[in-house]
């Protein structure tokens, strides 16, 4: 029996491509191929999230320089076409490489964009080969790891599983690494912070970036969008073998039966809140009915510029998050309206203008 999956996404782990930071390695993405060649064999439909660039173009670069953020960005640079030669070489059918920033995927139309490409792609039957373009990133623009990149690439592809390849066997109660009795947990369908407590970071001075916290966090994001995450070992050829007969290899993470629509897993994991609009700390509407809006008099502050259509987080005074929201105001017409002292103008002006947030385009924060 093998899994029944439209599609799914294959993340790999910079220390599988570029074991010893020299170049990239075939050696242990052989076995990684061959599972992706099953799999559109069976029907399944691919998308590779490959990490390794910056360790692929390492060697290109003196140790002394390696830290300085321009170097880093020159080996991810260097190494990346590096990166896709190497996978490239390693399939009969064509590949196509997508480079994306936190910036492309909270932005909605660039979004909707990136799943059309993606999309396209699989139809003609190309295999997207994804990664952070490290190159442009800045530290607002960044997703800054590969395992929340592949999980916010498993939502906008409508992925049925996300597969982490990383150089352990799954997520162990403690850093395996560090403590001999550590112990493989093989499946969690809740994912709280008890799981988060059992997470480490990588490796001082490792290749890989992330550890597994981000592998966590990618798992959260994932199963709640409705896709069965698993963090297996893509060191053995095993792994693969196991999950081409509909077994599990290393952690299984439950995919929610009931998964977030599209556009709320969106808002709610992928775009980042532009800015904050801060109410009373009674504050007690639901903001999702029509019945119930938000109203200028409620609002005590507005935080950060925004546009609109941006997304915008509302909390309480007290800081609890209530519900991020598409704004239906700029950040500067709020203020205008939240600050006025006629509150008969204010109550017209709303009338005309339309619901400040609206209540099709919501995130409960406070349910989850
Ligand atoms: N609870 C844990 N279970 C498994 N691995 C852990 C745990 N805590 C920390 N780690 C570390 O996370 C590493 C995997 O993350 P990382 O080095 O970022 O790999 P990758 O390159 O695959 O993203 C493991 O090698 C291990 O050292
Ligand atoms: N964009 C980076 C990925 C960094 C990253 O997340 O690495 P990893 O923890 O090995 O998945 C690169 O290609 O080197």
């Amino acid at each position: 029996m093998s899994y029944n999956w439209k599609r799914v996404v294959v993340k790999v782990g910079s220390a599988l491509i570029s074991p010893n930071k020299i170049g990239c390695s075939s050696h242990y993405l052989l076995s990684i191929a061959q599972f992706i060649v099953k799999c559109r064999a069976m029907g399944t439909q691919v998308v590779l999230v490959s990490s390794g660039s910056v360790a692929a173009g390492a060697h290109q670069f003196s140790d002394h320089e390696k830290s300085e953020i321009a170097v880093k960005k020159a080996m991810a640079a260097a190494g990346q076409t590096e990166m896709i030669a190497t996978w490239d070489r390693l399939f009969d059918f064509p590949s196509a490489q997508i480079l994306l920033t936190h910036a492309d995927l909270r932005d909605r139309e660039r979004y909707i964009s990136i799943r059309e490409t993606i999309f396209s792609l699989l139809e003609h039957e190309i295999l997207p080969i994804i990664n952070e373009n490290d190159t442009v990133t800045t530290d607002k623009l960044k997703v800054g790891d590969n395992d929340n990149l592949s999980a916010m690439v498993a939502a906008a592809a409508d992925a049925d599983a996300l597969i982490i390849c990383s150089d352990v066997d799954g997520l162990y109660d403690k850093n395996p690494n560090e403590h001999d009795d550590a112990k493989l947990l093989s499946w969690v369908d809740n994912i709280d912070q008890s799981i988060y407590d059992m997470a480490g970071g990588a490796v001082a001075g490792g290749v890989g970036t992330g550890g597994m916290r981000t592998k966590i966090e990618a798992a959260e994001k994932a199963v709640s969008h409705g896709i069965d995450t698993f963090i297996v070992n893509g060191f053995t050829e095993t792994t693969f073998n196991l999950l081409l007969d509909g077994k599990n290899p290393g952690t299984h993470f439950q995919a929610h039966d009931k998964p977030m629509k599209e556009n709320i897993h969106w808002m709610r994991h992928t775009s980042n809140a532009q800015g904050e609009v801060i109410v009373e700390s009674d504050f007690a509407a639901s903001l999702e009915s029509e019945a119930e809006q938000l109203t200028s008099s409620e609002i005590i502050d507005v935080k950060g510029e925004f546009s609109v259509g941006d997304t915008i987080l509302v909390r309480k005074d007290d800081g609890t998050k209530l519900v991020k929201a598409r704004s239906n105001y700029s950040s500067c017409l709020l203020n205008f309206i939240a600050k006025q002292d006629n509150e008969e103008f204010a109550q017209e002006f709303e009338k005309k203008t339309g619901p400040i947030i609206s209540n099709k385009h919501i995130a409960n924060l406070e349910k989850e």
